[in-house]
């Protein structure tokens, strides 16, 4: 801890009484104003999140929208430029004893590939002061009791990253924040890290779980922070966003990007939006199947397939957070209003 942390950090006067308080149950995360710039580029702007106990929090976005740099300033591995995290209302460089209070998963592959299982148990035990009997605990309660003389080199993704959780939870925390963890697992392994981490959340803790990939922790997640490029996109409960799902005509035509321009023009009918797929269809908000083909009509352009449905959970996530200028207008609201 420097110089600096200790003198403007809150609740320092506390423990010259004596009486610092302590992370306890209902751990909550704060993160406020969270910046951090790497010369020229800022891969957290002004970010601010709550995540609240006794639930799991998807945090997710693309690649390189300052996920695990996010997490890293909560831990205290990276400083941000502005802004603070806090942990139980302090920062992680401000806690007693860290790993009592914050388990991380930030890489599964950090184990040295010679030791054993409970070997590495041992040495993190160690580290972190903890009874020796965490490790038999934590082997058994993550199913890998039978493997526990293996050396970790043998050891495929799955229990890596079970052997990650335990390391994780040697401390009993409060917290848990775990990097990408359904990275690389099969089916049978992601449902088997959704009934873990429920089982965590309902023990009253806060856990957090960054993913890429909405389909790959939709089933575990009650909650989702979703940032873009270092920004707020939208936070709350997964219920509420899958709730707010817009209906959408999925189009195809001969002639879309013509329909698309018309589409946008707006002088024809509301204002709608407007994304172009992969496969070149058109997903169309705010018009509806009718609107479309009459205006297709009307300008002689052909359509092959008009259908209506909601958007995919997965679509609103892309949709959400793509880079693409083809952004649609009710997301930027949706943004602005965020942040
Ligand atoms: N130490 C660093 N030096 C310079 N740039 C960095 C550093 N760490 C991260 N970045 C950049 O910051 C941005 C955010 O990266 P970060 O790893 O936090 O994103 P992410 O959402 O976790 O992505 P991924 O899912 O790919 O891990 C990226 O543009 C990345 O290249």
């Amino acid at each position: 801890m420097n110089e600096n942390t200790l003198h403007d950090r809150p609740g320092a006067a506390t423990e010259e009484t004596g009486t610092r308080p302590v992370a306890g149950p209902g751990t909550r995360i704060e993160v406020t104003g969270l910046t951090k710039r790497f010369g020229e580029v800022t891969a957290v702007d002004g970010l601010s999140f709550a995540v609240e106990p006794g639930v799991v929090t998807g945090f997710l976005g693309p690649n390189g929208a300052g996920k695990t740099t996010t997490m890293r300033m909560i831990l205290g591995l990276v400083t941000p430029t502005e802004g603070t995290a806090t942990v139980g209302g302090r920062r992680y460089t401000e806690l007693d004893r860290p790993s009592d209070v914050v388990g991380a998963v930030l890489d599964t592959s950090a184990f040295h590939p010679n030791h054993s299982a409970r070997d590495h148990l041992r040495i993190y035990c160690a580290m972190g002061g903890h009874p020796d009997s965490r490790v038999d605990e934590l082997l058994t309660r993550l199913g890998i009791a039978e493997h526990a003389h293996r050396r970790t080199r043998t050891f495929s993704t799955g229990m890596k990253q079970r052997l990650s959780l335990a390391t994780a939870l040697l401390g009993d925390p409060r917290v848990l924040l775990l990097d990408e963890p359904s990275n690389g697992l099969d089916p049978e392994g992601i449902a088997w890290l959704r009934t873990f981490l429920r089982e965590l959340a309902a023990e009253g803790r806060t856990v957090l779980v960054s993913s890429h990939v909405l389909s790959e922790v939709q089933q575990i997640v009650d909650d989702i922070v979703m940032i873009r490029r270092g920004r707020l996109v939208a936070a709350g409960p997964l219920a509420d966003i899958e709730r707010y799902r817009p209906a959408t005509v999925l189009v195809r035509s001969p002639d879309a990007e013509r329909l698309r321009t018309l589409i946008l023009d707006g002088t024809r009918g509301p204002a709608a939006e407007v994304v172009t797929a992969d496969d070149g269809s058109l997903r169309v908000r705010g018009l509806t199947a009718a609107e479309i083909a009459d205006l297709a009509s009307a300008a002689g352009l052909r359509v092959h397939e008009l259908s209506a449905g909601s958007t995919s959970l997965e679509q609103l996530f892309l949709d959400l957070t793509q880079d693409s200028t083809e952004q649609p207008e009710q997301n930027r609201r949706d943004e602005g209003e965020a942040r």
